[in-house]
């Protein structure tokens, strides 16, 4: 078999990074299994672990391979044994989580992620703090987020619910949909094109499932109906965990996504209108707390920005830390390892470390 891997997302961007090795062999992860992966090349589905050397230079659990990197082989196929992982391209998008029992260390959900479709249901989960919550951690992982509405069938006051959503969603698509109606499906896979990678997050409940099966055209995975059924054993788990959809574009659902934690975030990118703000104060290293010349403090007395808004900003920044380096900084730092700088990052983690 043999797959062309511009369909499953390779890019000139990886195919050049590539180049510069070359004995080894282009591949996409595809699945997890604790130390087990299994990726795709161009020879097609292969078994492949870490090389040694991958797992004595590690320093954090990042430094891994996750569904949806792009990563480097020594061999072409595993017909002879396990692929082994060499090399983990630099990713465009990264999305991560605290890793159980470390309250500094993160833990790669996945990688290389284009659109974030962050779905809230109409119904019992609209809630925009939680929205903003997961705008910070879409934002953050520098894939783009698109806000999906879904059960549009259980809703009905659908204009007012969308209005609420596009005053805090900034610079984000939003896209209504049901699974009753099949409303917004061809959005979604506008939003989605041939050779990009899209993500469903979002609480338990919501639809995801139903969603990503109705993509697929095919009932691939679980939803929460069928899971009830699991028990009885009629349903086997597949360790795919990145997903060809018949119109090209690529989806990765794994465990940890729905177990989708804030680690680190953008708060910038999600309260624009706070950032602002907080320009305008008087002084630079304003706490917004009662500062003379406080913009923040005065937008809420005037009641242009909602209390539960300042709120809901000032609980996502007291959760966020990981020495103060947000997703894109945790990357750069990874390429100076690479280039053997260990100083360069001491130095960078210094540095953010006293802006804060
Ligand atoms: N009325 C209505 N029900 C829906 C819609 N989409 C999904 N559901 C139902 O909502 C329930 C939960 O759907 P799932 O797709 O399992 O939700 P999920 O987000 O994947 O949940 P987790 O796997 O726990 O994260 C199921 O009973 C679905 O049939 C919709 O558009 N309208
Ligand atoms: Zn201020």
């Amino acid at each position: 078999m043999s797959l062309n891997l511009t369909d499953y997302g390779l890019t000139t961007h990886f195919q050049q990074a590539a180049e510069n090795f070359p004995d080894l062999f282009i591949a996409r992860i595809s699945g997890q299994q604790r130390q087990q992966y299994r990726v795709l090349t161009a020879h097609g589905e292969a078994a492949a672990e870490v090389s040694g050397k991958l797992v004595f230079q590690a320093t954090d659990p990042t430094d891994f391979p996750a569904v949806g990197d792009w990563v480097l082989l020594d061999r072409a196929d595993d017909q002879h044994g396990n692929a082994i992982i060499q090399q983990i391209l630099p990713r465009t998008s990264a999305l991560a989580r605290q890793a159980a029992g470390n309250e500094s260390k993160g833990q790669m959900i996945a990688a290389n992620i284009d659109q974030i479709f962050i779905c809230m249901s109409l119904n019992a989960d609209f809630n925009l703090r939680r929205l903003e919550r997961y705008l910070t951690i879409a934002w953050d992982s520098q894939a783009q987020p698109v806000v999906v509405l879904t059960k549009a069938d259980l809703c009905d006051d659908l204009a007012d619910k969308i209005a609420q959503v596009a005053a805090i969603s900034i610079g984000v698509d939003i896209i209504t949909c049901s699974s009753e109606n099949g409303q917004g499906f061809s959005e979604i896979q506008q939003a989605l094109s041939a050779g990009t990678t899209g993500a469903f997050i979002g609480s338990s409940g919501v639809g995801k499932s139903t969603l990503i099966n109705r993509l697929l055209g095919q009932d691939k995975l679980a939803t929460k109906a069928i899971r009830a059924d699991d028990a009885k054993g009629r349903h086997t788990t597949t360790h795919r965990e990145l997903f060809l959809l018949p119109d090209g574009g690529l989806v990765i659902d794994t465990p940890g996504m729905r177990e989708l934690q804030i680690y680190t975030g953008d708060l910038d990118r999600t309260f624009t209108d706070i950032a602002t703000l907080a320009t305008q104060c008087k002084f630079n290293d304003c706490q917004h707390q009662s500062e003379p010349g406080c913009a923040v403090q005065a937008a809420l007395a005037s009641g242009e920005l909602a209390p539960e808004r300042w709120a809901s900003y000032q609980k996502l920044q007291h959760e966020m830390a990981y020495d103060g380096l947000n997703s894109r900084q945790l990357e750069n730092e990874k390429l100076n390892r690479m280039f053997g700088s260990r100083g360069a990052v001491k130095d960078l983690r210094k540095r953010v470390k006293k802006r804060h």
